[in-house]
C-alpha cells in the first residue's frame, strides 16, 4: 500500500535554479526508504516540499490520502520531520519542548506517551535540562523526540547520522527499526551508501534534482558491489611483476602500493588467489585495506549504464 505519493514534483527557486526535476516516487507503508545523493542533489528540497516548508513549482504530493497543499493540516499531521539542525528555544527544558511540539499539531496532551518517547531516546534523565545545556548528540535526540511527539505515520530523517558518534548512530538505527516495527514509514536522506545498505528496504538515488533510480536495497548493492583492495608493499616496485598479469593491477604511490579492483559479490573475487600468488613470488606487504566504491564512482557508473542502455 502506498502511504506517500509524489508525482511530477519540480522546484525552481526564485533565483532561477532548478533543484528538483519532475520527481515521481511512491513510498510503501511501513518501509524504510533511503534517499541517497551527494551535496546539493535536492534531498532537503524534496523533504521540505513534502513537509510544507517549500512550495513546489509543479507536481503533487499525497500523504496518507491528503493532498499536502489543498489539505495541508491533515497531511502535515501525518508527517514527522527530523531536520538537520535544531530550531527550538534554547532556554526551554527538554520535557517542555517535546510536549509543546505535540500541542502544536493540535494533539491532546499525553504525558505517558511523551515519557515513553523520552525514555526510548535515553532523554528521560535529562527532561528538566535546558536545551542549551545538552550535548550535540542529545540535541539530536530531542529533535527526534519532537518529531515523534504527535505520533506521525511517516517520519523524515534528514541526514540523521551526519557528524554523530558511533554510539548515537547505533542507537539511531535501532530506534528507526523499532519505529518501523510499530508501522511507521521512514524516509531518510544520507550521503553514505553503507547507511542505506544497513538500514533501508529500498533506495532512491537522486542527483542534480533528478531521481535517477529506485531499487530494492539488495538489488542495488549487487549492482554496486565493486571494491578496491590496496596493498602497501614492504619494498617499492618499479614495475608490476609479470606473474601478477592476470589481475589487472595498478601500481600507485611511487610503486609503494598495489591496487586491485574487484566485484565483492562475485563468487570468485580473485583476492585469495592474488595474495597466494604474491606470497609464492615473495612479494611482501605491510598492510592492506579494502574500500567500497565512493558515491561519486557509483553515480558515474549509473549514469554511464543508463547511457549505454539508451544507445
Ligand atoms: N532557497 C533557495 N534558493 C535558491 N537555491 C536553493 C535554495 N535552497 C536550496 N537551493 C539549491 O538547491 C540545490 C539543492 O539543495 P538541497 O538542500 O535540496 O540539496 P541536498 O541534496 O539536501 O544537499 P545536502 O546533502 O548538502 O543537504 C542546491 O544547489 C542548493 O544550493
Amino acid at each position: 500500500m502506498t502511504v506517500l505519493s509524489i508525482s511530477g514534483l519540480s522546484k525552481t527557486y526564485a533565483g532561477g535554479f532548478t533543484a528538483l526535476k519532475s520527481v515521481d516516487l511512491e513510498i510503501r507503508k511501513g518501509e524504510i526508504f533511503a534517499l541517497l545523493g551527494p551535496n546539493g542533489a535536492g534531498k532537503t528540497t524534496l523533504i521540505s516540499i513534502v513537509c510544507g516548508i517549500v512550495t513546489p513549482t509543479t507536481g503533487t504530493v499525497i500523504a496518507d490520502g491528503h493532498d499536502i497543499r489543498r489539505d495541508y493540516r491533515a497531511a502535515r499531521m501525518k508527517i514527522g520531520l527530523v531536520p538537520q539542525e535544531l530550531h527550538t528555544d534554547a532556554f526551554e527544558t527538554v520535557l517542555a519542548t517535546v510536549s509543546l511540539s505535540r500541542g502544536m499539531f493540535g494533539r491532546a496532551p499525553d504525558p505517558a506517551l511523551i515519557e515513553r518517547i523520552l525514555k526510548d531516546l535515553s532523554l528521560w534523565e535529562k527532561r528538566s535540562s535546558k536545551i542549551m545545556e545538552l550535548s550535540g548528540g542529545m540535541k539530536r535526540r530531542v529533535m527526534i523526540a519532537k518529531a515523534l511527539s504527535h505520533e506521525p505515520e511517516i517520519l523524515f530523517l534528514d541526514e540523521p547520522t551526519a557528524g554523530v558518534d558511533v554510539e548515537l548512530r547505533r542507537d539511531m538505527w535501532s530506534l528507526v527499526r523499532g519505529l518501523r516495527e510499530r508501522g511507521v514509514t521512514i524516509i531518510l536522506t544520507t550521503h553514505y551508501i553503507e547507511e542505506a545498505e544497513e538500514m533501508a528496504d529500498r533506495v532512491g538515488v537522486i542527483n542534480k534534482g533528478a531521481l535517477i533510480l529506485v531499487e530494492e536495497t539488495a538489488v542495488l548493492m549487487k549492482k554496486l558491489g565493486r571494491k578496491t583492495l590496496t596493498l602497501n608493499l614492504a619494498e617499492p616496485l618499479a614495475v608490476l611483476p609479470p606473474e601478477l598479469g592476470e589481475w589487472n593491477l595498478t601500481l600507485k604511490a611511487d610503486g609503494n602500493e598495489i591496487a586491485y579492483e574487484f566485484d565483492a559479490n562475485a563468487e570468485r573475487t580473485g583476492v585469495p588467489s592474488l595474495l597466494r600468488r604474491m606470497s609464492d613470488i615473495g612479494l611482501a606487504f605491510k598492510d592492506l585495506n579494502t574500500q567500497q566504491s565512493s558515491l561519486e564512482d557509483i553515480f558515474v557508473g549509473l549514469v554511464s549504464d543508463r547511457q549505454e542502455a539508451v544507445s
